[in-house]
């Protein structure tokens, strides 16, 4: 009930779709009841004193009150369907919202499949619950409230005896619950395990086809598939056998009833129709009560579901606007990028960059340099406010980043990243994305400067060709200049070039980059890569080794000192040296 009530706020407006589902069952239920007393009237005034005459009367007021019980069942039941379905459709909402807005430390944690359950799987639970569960409660209890009041009206006797069975019906439901309740988490333990094999496999698949694993592939997943039916068949066992016990009790009951009733009748205590009626109220007691397992279950699952989606919602936002935080004007932005004694650790891990200082004027270069796990995408992840530094401070024109809207920071930062992630969407709209009025004179103008114009043009629809899910169909280079030329269209007045060339040759890279030089006048640019090629143009080239700067200078000069920078050098020119070397001796010697 406290999940409900957590969750009033995406139903409220449509509350009284909820009080008139609740309405129209209760009438229904109550209706209920009037046939069972028209049953006793017939018998008791109608055949038994044989006044034939009143039959047509009583038969049509029963069908008109079963008519009318319907087209109240139906309005129950319509109206709790679409209270089910807006309050869905509004968590969904609510959630993906909420998963726009979320931080990147959320992410690093998040699996894609636990997600995508909370958004599907766990929301038609809660959908359910709204729509069939609730009602299916409340019908429970008016069913049972209303016919043992009904029951004792007619006999206190009758009504002593069957009340002696239910407890053995509770205890039967009830225990059926607690085998049925772990087994149905089971069962979804083991769905989410197959459905997971599904989503890595297909995501996978060129990794799983290199390695030629598809054997061990199929394996994994008979496994998981031979788990799933299992779990199936002992919840479907658990289901066959509650029913017959349920009904062999219920058959007892109903025996009992006869004896102590028909004794009631002929000791003229009780008249024929009394205990007719009687008999068809049984099952508003009965009925609920071999329910009332599946209920808790219902219940209990729901629960569970909306408690999952609401920790999605209540997830807390790591990295936020402060109240005051202010929007940058793109005229009024120059670029100057200032990092002070910036110290940040991922989690509780140890500090993947340590006191890092850089000094980025507007529309200077600044190269990054280093092993794998250096730290230089973290400072380009903090330059994006993705997270909260943990000492020191990072500022844009003097401003430190802490006080500038979160996406009027962004809106002034283009990346170009190692992995480049394309909808499944035309190339047009690929390089477009995130922006507004955009000619497709500036969009090809993007491309060409990204040297990705001559490709798109061979393709069969050009720019309006539709690339697969994460630009299936396209290199892995042709895709970094897709994103490249998406960068370059969005104008920005810091340029983040994270490994971008990385999947280009060396002489696209060439032919990109001096594409670069044009459009990164004015603009600050930061270049991550491992090739000193990328770098070797740029204003400060800081080179880093377990989160801290090591050496910092321009290319002519590191060149010079012995250090790292210089042993990638040596390493990456060997044969340019050697040449260079050669020559000198040449000249030397000659
Ligand atoms: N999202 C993350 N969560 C936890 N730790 C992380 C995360 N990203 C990076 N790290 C850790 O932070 C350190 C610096 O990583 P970073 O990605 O900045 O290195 P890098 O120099 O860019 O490496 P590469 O050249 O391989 O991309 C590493 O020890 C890495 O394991």
């Amino acid at each position: 009930m406290n999940v409900l009530r957590q969750m009033q706020g995406f139903f409220w407006a449509k509350r009284s779709f909820l009080y008139l589902s609740i309405l129209c069952l209760a009438i229904a239920t109550a209706l209920g009841l009037v046939t069972p007393n028209l049953l006793r009237k017939l018998i008791d005034e109608a055949i038994v004193p044989r006044h034939f005459e009143l039959v047509p009367a009583l038969a049509l007021t029963v069908i008109g009150v079963v008519t009318l019980k319907a087209v109240m069942q139906f309005l129950s039941g319509m109206l709790g369907g679409r209270l089910g379905n807006y309050l869905a459709y509004r968590l969904r909402n609510g959630c993906y919202e909420k998963l726009q807005v979320l931080s990147f430390r959320y992410y690093d944690t998040a699996r894609t499949g636990d997600l995508m359950s909370r958004l599907t799987g766990d929301l038609e639970a809660i959908r359910q619950f709204i729509a069939f569960g609730i009602p299916q409660i409340l019908n429970t209890i008016l069913m049972v409230v209303f016919g043992a009041v009904m029951m004792l009206s007619i006999s206190w006797q009758l009504t002593l005896a069957t009340m002696i069975s239910i407890p053995f019906l509770v205890f039967v439901a009830l225990k059926f619950e607690g085998k049925i309740h772990p087994a149905f988490q089971e069962m979804r333990l083991a769905l989410s395990a197959l459905t997971t094999s599904v989503q890595e496999n297909i995501t996978g698949v060129r990794t799983v086809k290199s390695f030629a694993r598809e054997p061990h592939e199929v394996d994994k997943f008979s496994v998981r598939n031979e788990r799933y039916k299992n779990n199936q068949i002992f919840a479907s066992g658990l289901w066959s056998r509650y029913f017959p016990v349920m009904e062999l009790l219920a058959s007892i009951c109903v025996v009992l009833l006869l004896g102590v009733g028909g004794t009631l009748v002929i000791h003229q205590s009780l008249s024929l129709g009394e205990l007719v009626a009687f008999f068809s109220l049984i099952w508003y007691i009965i009925g609920p009560m071999w329910n009332i397992g599946y209920l808790i279950n219902n219940y209990t699952q729901s629960e569970a579901s909306g408690e999952r989606v609401l920790e999605l919602l209540n997830q807390p936002i790591d990295v936020k606007d402060k109240d005051n935080a202010v929007a940058l004007s793109s005229d009024e932005v120059k670029g100057h990028v200032t990092f002070e004694h910036v110290t940040f650790a991922y989690g509780n891990k140890l500090a993947a960059i340590q006191d890092i200082n850089l000094d980025a004027p507007p529309g200077s270069v600044i190269g990054l340099l280093g092993g794998t796990g250096s730290g230089k995408s973290t400072i380009i992840q903090l330059l994006m406010h993705a997270y909260n530094v943990n000492s020191g401070s990072i500022k844009l024109d003097g401003k430190n980043i802490n006080d500038i809207q979160v996406r009027s920071l962004r809106s002034q930062i283009a990346s170009v990243f190692q992995e480049t992630f394309l909808f499944s969407s035309s190339i047009r709209n690929n390089i477009a994305y995130g922006l507004k009025d955009v000619t497709m004179d500036e969009i090809i103008r993007a491309a060409k400067l990204a040297k990705a114009h001559d490709f798109i043009m061979e393709m069969p629809d050009g720019y309006d060709t539709v690339v697969g899910e994460r630009g299936m169909g396209l290199s892995g280079g042709q895709k970094q200049r897709i994103a490249i030329a998406r960068a370059l269209l969005k104008n920005p007045k810091i340029l983040i070039l994270d490994d971008a060339t990385s999947a280009v040759d060396m002489e696209t890279e060439h032919e990109i980059q001096s594409g670069f030089q044009e459009v990164m006048k004015g603009r600050t640019t930061f270049i991550i890569a491992h090739r000193i090629s990328s770098l070797r143009h740029a204003d400060e080239i800081l080179v880093l080794n377990e989160g801290k700067i090591v050496q910092r200078g321009k290319h002519e000069d590191l060149i010079t000192v012995p250090g790292p920078y210089q042993d990638v050098y040596h390493i990456q020119y060997a044969d340019h040296i050697a040449r260079m070397n050669g020559n000198a001796g040449e000249q030397v010697s000659s």
